[in-house]
């Protein structure tokens, strides 16, 4: 267990009533957030999000992303569902900080892709870490979900760290003219289902 479960409360939304629970990550402090909604104990999966901290497009309203499409749409989910989980997953710009996505986003303005921004800073093109997220639903006392994605990789590597994931819930929205060329090269070189409008 690389995490530990250090602090709760509740958080009042727009969508409802969340509990927060903050984890910590033994090796380094660094902190990750799950929001619980509704009642997620018994043999149901939940539907649950794994959401990829992205400052931009989370609480900035960028449309580079679709992220921030996909926090809204994966809450409006959950509580249409009645319970379900959110994870925010501290690892900003797929693992390689806020500073390097700017400088990802220089070089895709240059006409790099957003897999060449990375390498040619150095990064693979995903360097996140998920098995700190198997770590928060173990710890949420949950090993069955329903994950809330269009990325194969997350699906593979909870289900490679003992989660059992009964279903994989697509999330397709928030294409828009500039993030159309984004989501086109993470269909085509990271093997996401494709983000449409
Ligand atoms: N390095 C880099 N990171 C980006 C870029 N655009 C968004 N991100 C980050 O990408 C992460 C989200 O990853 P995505 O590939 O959008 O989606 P995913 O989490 O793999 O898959 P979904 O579950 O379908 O959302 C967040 O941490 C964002 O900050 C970019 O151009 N370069």
């Amino acid at each position: 267990m690389q995490l530990t479960r250090v602090a709760e409360a509740k958080l009042p939304t727009q969508w409802g009533e969340f509990l927060m629970v903050g984890f910590e990550e033994i090796s380094t402090q660094k902190d990750h957030v799950a929001l619980v909604f509704g009642d997620i104990t018994g043999e149901t999966p939940v539907l649950t999000r794994i959401h990829s901290e992205c400052l931009t497009g989370d609480a900035l309203f960028s449309l580079r992303c679709d992220c921030g499409f996909q926090l809204e749409s994966a809450l409006d989910a959950i509580a249409k569902e009645g319970r379900g989980i959110l994870l925010y997953h501290r690892q900003e710009g797929r693992g390689i900080g806020l500073i390097n996505k700017i400088k990802a986003y220089a070089l895709q303005d240059k006409g790099y892709d957003t897999v060449e921004a990375n390498e040619a800073l150095g990064f693979a093109p995903d360097q996140r870490n998920f098995s700190f997220c198997a770590d928060m639903l173990t710890l949420l006392g949950v090993d069955k979900i329903r994950l809330l994605t269009n990325n194969p990789k997350k699906v593979r590597v909870l289900s490679e760290a003992g989660i059992k994931i009964t279903e994989r819930v697509p999330l397709q929205v928030g294409r828009n003219p500039k993030n159309s060329h984004y989501l086109d090269t993470k269909a085509a070189k990271l093997g996401h289902l494709l983000g449409r409008s």
